[in-house]
């Protein structure tokens, strides 16, 4: 790049600079002047209250004025935190204020417009912008691969203009150390600048080098279930937490943060990534697991663990095919029927018991429940149901009244607590009779109240048994034998279920039907105040899952991200991810995108993962260069073990090193052999555990969505990695690796390596 260009790009740096900084003091001042009145209302109000408080009439002016001086308070509070908001902003710009330069013309005008685009807008005095968010409509025509004619939607409509030049800059505190001008992709130099960094604990946020079609998922507003399928490392997660923050400036004011929830696969992964929002400005999203969703709402039950999922892998062929029935569609619609003839018959109550005694009996509750029209859906049978039943209550109070432990707590109230009600309520003492029947009403009602309860909040339900009467009648609704089940493999398993219950344990496939079922019985809405649903890792939910989120978040648009060739948990079954969605999004918008580029290894990592794959062709690597993955296959534990200590001390330039063993089992014994050889290591063994750089031993399920600079899988031996569901997670472990790979096998490597072509590797045997 010339000299001079860069000088004269440095010079109007400098300026916008100045400016920004001129502003920060602004805001500076502002948010003083606020503080300071606050302090002196604040010392007012006190001042006020105290001092006229004495006379009648002073109190009233003292509300009058107390309301407008809250006012007053709210009014500064609402000015400072939007001062403390562009204060943020301008302390982002001022440390780089933007990375791009577009030059464009109107299609019927000669006239240049040139941009500039960063991390926020920030205009002059005169409203003249100097730095365009990356997120204003007109900031998309940086985002396409190419000059000349590039259309945009702005506000009004689709939009082309003839893109001439497009500009990168890379500044350090102030200072623009590199400045290139792109023709085609946007800036490949850049992107490989970027993407050849060493990686970090925490996910870094990707806009200045978006690429086409991750922009186009960033700024899909018109889908209702945006789907992407996208290969490992193809920015799936990176694009999915820009579009949060697009999603953010799109709909300001009236979307916020906390109406947007990000299901991630684990809590590891939800720390990874919660610097990327408040690195672009924003506040982060809710993140959460599909275990701590559902684990919250069942607080009676241990919902099974992440780790107890994935040893679900030694499960009898039976189990897992019972499995399979609870978490598919085909289930979800199964319970529908169910749900439908539970309008006539079958629901199963508790008796409602008051002072030891059957105060409201199952049989009465069922008869009331069932005695309203057919015309009544479960919730308005629940309600009705629920006023019966309160009137019944309020009925009892009479005859409950005259009963003997009702004078007999009459008898045995203390003084104290007597003259209290009296006090509180005169009138009701005037005679003897009148006040034995106020007190002995008092009572009783105040014995209700637990009754009461259960009452209002459909308590009488049984809902463990309601359950149990569902699996027991699923055979009626959906076909055993399309799921390879034996009748009395399904009975059996039933009465395991029990058990299990009795032990306050929940499988992860029953907890999804059981809240279902509590759901749609108790007649909830869900959480209808969420607006948007991002889905990562979305290949290891269940058909049953995404219907149940689908139900749950009513209002909520969908972004499911997916690589189905990434399925840990679902494996084959994965593949029906789409067609379920497709039912379950029926007559809603769908949207398909797919990313086959893969950004985050070399392109030797790349092109020796996809093998591992049958139909890894589509794959294309991204054109950064690095070395050959090595393949070493050992004779004996003892080799390994050496193998692996060298493979260490060779990474001592990389920051992370991460050592992915299939389970946990596997990888604390080897923690323990490598820190009784004096090597360091940091074992991750729960997902509640801090991510750190240095050499980490991780099982693979919670490697899903990370990254490190080098990678070994460990023991892919025949032995460890016999057969073809074994595939996904051998391709996972792999594709965690930036720049370095080895595979570790002692004795014969797993054929799941065959595949692969001898040139794409360097084996050591
Ligand atoms: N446009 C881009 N510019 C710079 N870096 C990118 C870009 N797209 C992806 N990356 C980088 O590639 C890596 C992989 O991205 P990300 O984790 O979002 O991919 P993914 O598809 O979710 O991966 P996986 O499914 O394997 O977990 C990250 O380091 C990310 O920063």
């Amino acid at each position: 790049m010339a000299e001079n260009i860069k000088i004269a790009e440095q010079k109007r740096l400098n300026s916008v600079i100045q400016k920004i900084n001129l502003a920060k003091l602004k805001q500076l001042k502002t948010i003083h002047h606020d503080e300071k009145n606050e302090r002196i209302i604040q010392k007012d109000f006190y001042n006020d209250v105290r001092l006229r408080s004495t006379t009648y009439s002073g109190l009233m002016e003292t509300g009058v004025e107390v309301r407008q001086k809250q006012q007053m308070l709210d009014q500064l509070n609402s000015e400072w935190h939007q001062a403390h908001f562009f204060l943020k902003r301008l302390q982002l710009l001022a440390k780089n204020p933007y990375f791009a330069r577009v030059d464009f013309k109107e299609l019927n005008s000669d006239q240049v417009h040139t941009i500039y685009i960063g991390l926020a807008s920030f205009a002059n005095e005169g409203k003249h912008y100097l730095v365009y968010d990356w997120r204003a409509p007109i900031s998309s025509i940086y985002y396409e691969n190419k000059l000349g004619k590039v259309t945009y939607q702005a506000p009004s409509g689709p939009h082309t203009v003839n893109v001439l030049l497009k500009r990168q800059f890379q500044i350090k505190n102030g200072k623009i150390v590199t400045v290139f001008d792109t023709k085609a992709a946007i800036g490949d130099q850049l992107l490989l600048s970027n993407l050849s960094q060493q990686s970090t604990p925490k996910m870094r946020n990707i806009v200045t080098t978006i690429q086409a079609d991750q922009n186009k998922i960033i700024r899909d507003t018109s889908a209702d279930l945006l789907y992407v399928q996208g290969a490992a490392g193809s920015g799936k997660t990176s694009a999915a937490l820009q579009r949060v923050a697009y999603l953010l400036y799109h709909y300001r004011p009236s979307l916020t943060s906390r109406q947007i929830i990000l299901f991630s696969p684990n809590q590891l992964f939800n720390d990874y990534v919660n610097h990327v929002l408040p690195s672009l400005g924003e506040h982060n999203m809710v993140r959460m697991t599909y275990y701590q969703y559902s684990d919250h709402r069942v607080p009676h039950f241990s919902v099974e663990t992440l780790a107890q999922r994935f040893s679900d892998d030694n499960l009898t062929h039976h189990d897992q095919r019972i499995n399979n029935l609870k978490n598919s569609l085909e289930c979800f619609k199964a319970v529908n029927k169910y749900l439908g003839d539970l309008n006539h018959s079958g629901m199963h109550f508790k008796n409602i018991i008051f002072n030891g005694h059957v105060f409201i009996s199952k049989q009465q509750i069922a008869k009331i429940y069932y005695q309203f029209n057919s015309n009544y859906d479960l919730s308005n049978r629940l309600d009705a149901t629920k006023d019966k039943l309160l009137i019944l209550l309020r009925e009892r109070i009479k005859s409950e009244m005259k009963k003997k432990w009702v004078s007999d707590a009459i008898e045995d109230m203390d003084r104290a607590q007597l003259q209290a009600i009296q006090l509180s309520h005169p009138n009701e003492f005037q005679n003897v009779d009148n006040s034995y029947n106020f007190l002995a009403k008092h009572i009783v009602i105040g014995a209700f109240r637990r009754v009461r309860h259960i009452i209002t909040n459909g308590l009488f339900i049984n809902l463990n048994l309601q359950y149990l009467h569902l699996l027991n009648a699923l055979p009626k609704y959906i076909s055993l034998k399309q799921f390879g089940i034996p009748e009395k493999t399904w009975q059996n398993s039933l009465k395991e279920f029990i058990n299990e219950l009795d032990y306050g344990q929940i499988s992860m496939a029953d907890v999804s039907i059981y809240l279902y079922l509590h759901d749609r019985i108790a007649g909830s809405l869900g959480h209808p105040g969420i607006k948007y649903i991002f889905i990562d890792e979305a290949q290891d939910y269940t058909g049953f899952q995404m219907a149940l989120i689908h139900y749950e978040f009513p209002k909520a648009r969908f972004t499911v991200l997916a690589d189905l060739n990434q399925a840990i948990f679902t494996h084959q079954r994965s593949h029906h991810l789409l067609g379920d969605l497709k039912q379950i999004f029926k007559g809603q918008t769908i949207h398909q995108v797919q990313l086959v580029k893969s950004y985050r290894s070399t392109q030797q990592i790349t092109d020796f993962s996809k093998y591992l794959l049958p139909d890894g062709e589509d794959i294309q690597s991204f054109a950064r260069n690095g070395e050959l993955p090595k393949v070493s296959v050992e004779p004996s534990r003892g080799r390994e073990l050496a193998g692996l200590i060298k493979i260490i001390k060779n990474n001592h330039k990389y920051g992370t090193t991460a050592l992915i063993g299939k389970n946990l089992k596997q990888c604390q014994l080897l923690a323990k052999q490598l820190k009784q050889r004096g090597v360091n290591v940091h074992l991750i063994q729960t997902e509640n555990q801090e991510l750190v750089s240095g050499i980490l031993v991780v099982p693979a399920y919670l490697a899903k969505g990370l990254e490190f600079d080098a990678v070994v899988m460990l023991d892919a031996s025949r032995h460890n990695y016999a057969n073809d569901e074994d595939r996904q997670l051998a391709y996972t472990i792999c594709t965690r690796a930036m720049h370095r790979l080895n595979v570790i096998s002692i004795h014969d490597l797993s054929p799941l390596f065959n595949a692969i072509p001898k040139q794409l590797y360097q084996l050591d045997d």
